[in-house]
């Protein structure tokens, strides 16, 4: 594919406004929502029209749900954030890079929920490890009831806790010291209390295959020892680095400086996992974080009973963290709806010198097939406790943005940290900070696309979609709208990066829902009509009238006709308006 190889044509299109500014303090009202689809004003000039007209039998849109919503949401769903954005910056300064917060003790209250909204938090994360599901039904609805009176659009999502084999106790309530030369013991045996150098484990089977010799390794590196005796399953260990054993510690285990792979056949999905998962269908949730993925056979499973179980869509997101689903990355990312890259287990598994590497590799891998990614754990882990990142926090965010991860993940920072609300706001103007640069600095022109499709509809598709946003970057046009069901032809502009915004229009909650992790794109939830032209100009019309579209703004539609009466065949189009 040709790519845009002359930056002057991008740099003047960067907006003059501060993209730092901080949105933190300031307070949007309410949405006011333009009523009724008049077109005085809306006339557009200049319209270029490419159309690709292909055989392609699709049902007829449905949007009875839309009309529900529509007396709650008003006719455009535009959240009231990336309007705020837009106001303030122009569209080339809205945010391309998807903000994740995990909630917690720190950030549960509806104050503390709203404030991480307005903070430009795009996906709420629960992880079902802690506190119970009443605590979690609590905050799902707080997050509902804001996405309802207040305009945001907070997607939820809910992280499984797996069959991870981790300390129960370590004999204190909290951190304990390892000190060089002590003689510890690893246990699965259950007993009251704690014992002083004793170390409880989850998991009878946590020593399988372990020898005498062998290192185990807390927490990928907290502290270390060697084995020196085993008993039955206990071990006896000698501490050889000394260091910290955390709650909830995890083991890893480590012979001639190679991992000890072992098959525990611990399921993917426990009991509890499932139990879980049911909770989070009740509760309506948008996504579902699976930990511990290994291969692809588990994600397959999970999409399927949630096909048959929940009439709502709901995203099924793998967690790359162990050394297994490394070695089958590529039939993991294509069975899941997305990617987190959980680089805190993973760390356990990996020597952590090789965690950027394999970051890169997962998001590249990713972009290829199409499938968002979040880059998560230990972004600003310093500020849990400190008010400001350190330097190297701020630069591991950057590289994250710099290779085009879809989301970035605040876990301890928001959940029990003392600066939640900051260590988002150092997300947010890291990241814009870093997409000005690569605009500036024509970066998307490196991003090579493999062809994705195998069958004709779904090149044209992915045709459409790559030169759509080379031409938006060519011609430097403010906006990219698309008008997208299932959220597939959004997803293929983000894939390429453009500059512009892609505003992702939809009669799909569920697909608007889904939208909110994919890089650059701006879901909108329209009524839409069989009638395309009348679908644009009306949606033109509704974001002139609110002022955020003027006189000369220039925008690039892709739209995909669903056949009509009318028109019969499907037809894919790119067209290209000037605003009059
Ligand atoms: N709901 C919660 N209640 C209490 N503490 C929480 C909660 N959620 C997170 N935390 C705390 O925040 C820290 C980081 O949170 P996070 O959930 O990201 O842990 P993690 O260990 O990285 O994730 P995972 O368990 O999926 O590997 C945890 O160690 C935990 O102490
Ligand atoms: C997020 C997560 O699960 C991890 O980093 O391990
Ligand atoms: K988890
Ligand atoms: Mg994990």
């Amino acid at each position: 594919m040709a790519v845009v190889r002359d930056p002057s044509l991008l740099c003047g299109r960067i907006t003059g406004k501060n993209p730092c500014l901080d949105l933190k303090n300031r307070v949007f009202g309410a949405p006011v929502f333009a009523g009724g689809f008049s077109c005085s004003g809306g006339k557009l000039k200049g319209k270029i029209g490419i159309g690709v007209r292909a055989a392609l039998q699709v049902g007829v849109e449905e949007s009875k749900r839309l009309r529900d919503l529509k007396g709650l949401r008003g006719v455009l769903g535009f959240d009231v954030v990336s309007e705020g954005e837009l106001r303030e910056k122009g569209f080339l300064g809205m945010r391309k890079t998807k903000l994740v917060c995990t909630i917690g003790p720190a950030c549960c209250s509806l104050e503390d929920l709203e404030k991480l909204a307005l903070g430009g938090m795009n996906v709420a994360r629960l992880n079902m490890c802690h506190n119970g599901r009443g605590w979690h039904r609590d905050v799902i609805r707080k997050i509902k009831s804001l996405n309802e009176t207040k305009g945001f659009c907070v997607s939820v999502m809910i992280d499984t806790e797996g069959s991870q084999i981790h300390v129960v106790d370590h004999g204190a309530p909290s951190s304990v010291k390892a000190e060089d030369g002590s003689i510890w013991l690893f246990t699965a045996q259950k007993f009251e209390g704690s014992r002083p150098l004793t170390v409880q484990a989850n998991y009878e089977g946590f020593s399988e295959g372990i020898e005498v010799g062998d290192e185990l390794v807390i927490d990928g590196g907290m502290a270390g020892f060697e084995v020196i005796e085993k008993n039955g399953s206990d071990l006896r260990c000698k501490c050889t680095d000394p260091g910290l054993l955390l709650p909830r510690a995890k083991f890893s285990f480590w012979r001639d400086g190679k991992l000890v792979e072992r098959n525990y056949e611990l399921p993917t999905l426990s009991t509890k996992d499932w139990a879980d998962i049911e909770f989070g269908i009740s509760e309506g949730v948008d996504f579902i974080a699976v930990s511990f993925v290994n291969d692809s056979g588990s994600v397959w499973h999970l999409k399927n009973y949630l096909s048959t179980k929940s009439s709502k869509s709901m995203g099924v997101l793998a967690k790359i963290e162990s050394l297994e689903s490394l070695h089958k990355l590529e039939e993991i990312v294509e069975a899941s709806d997305g990617i987190m890259v959980a680089r805190g287990d993973l760390g356990v598994e990996i020597p952590l010198e090789k965690i950027p590497v394999m970051q890169e590799e997962i998001v590249n891998v990713c972009r290829q097939l199409n499938k968002p990614v979040i880059v998560a754990s230990q972004l600003l882990e310093s500020m849990i406790e400190y008010p400001t990142p350190t330097r190297a926090e701020v630069a591991d965010v950057s590289e994250a943005v710099r290779q085009y991860a879809d989301a970035l993940m605040l876990s301890g920072e928001s959940a029990i940290g003392l600066y939640g609300q900051k260590a988002l706001s150092v997300l947010r103007m890291t990241s814009s900070r870093m997409e000005t640069w690569g605009r500036e600095e024509n970066q998307q022109c490196l991003l090579l696309q493999h062809q994705l499709g195998v069958s004709l509809p779904d090149r044209i598709a992915e045709q459409i979609c790559n030169c759509a946003a080379e031409m938006a970057n060519k011609l430097g046009v403010d906006a990219i709208f698309v008008y997208t069901k299932h959220g597939h032809m959004a997803s293929l502009l983000s894939r390429n990066r453009p500059n512009p915004p892609i505003f992702a229009l939809t009669n799909n909650d569920d697909t608007r829902m889904a939208l909110n992790l994919q890089w650059g794109v701006i879901p909108l939830l329209v009524d839409l009509s069989e009638d395309m032209e009348a679908n644009i100009s009306k949606t033109i019309d509704l974001i002139k009238s609110r002022a955020m579209l003027k006189q000369g703004d220039t925008i690039l539609v892709v739209s995909d006709v669903v056949p009509t009466r009318s028109t019969p065949m499907a037809f894919q189009s790119i067209q290209v308006k000037t605003i009059a």
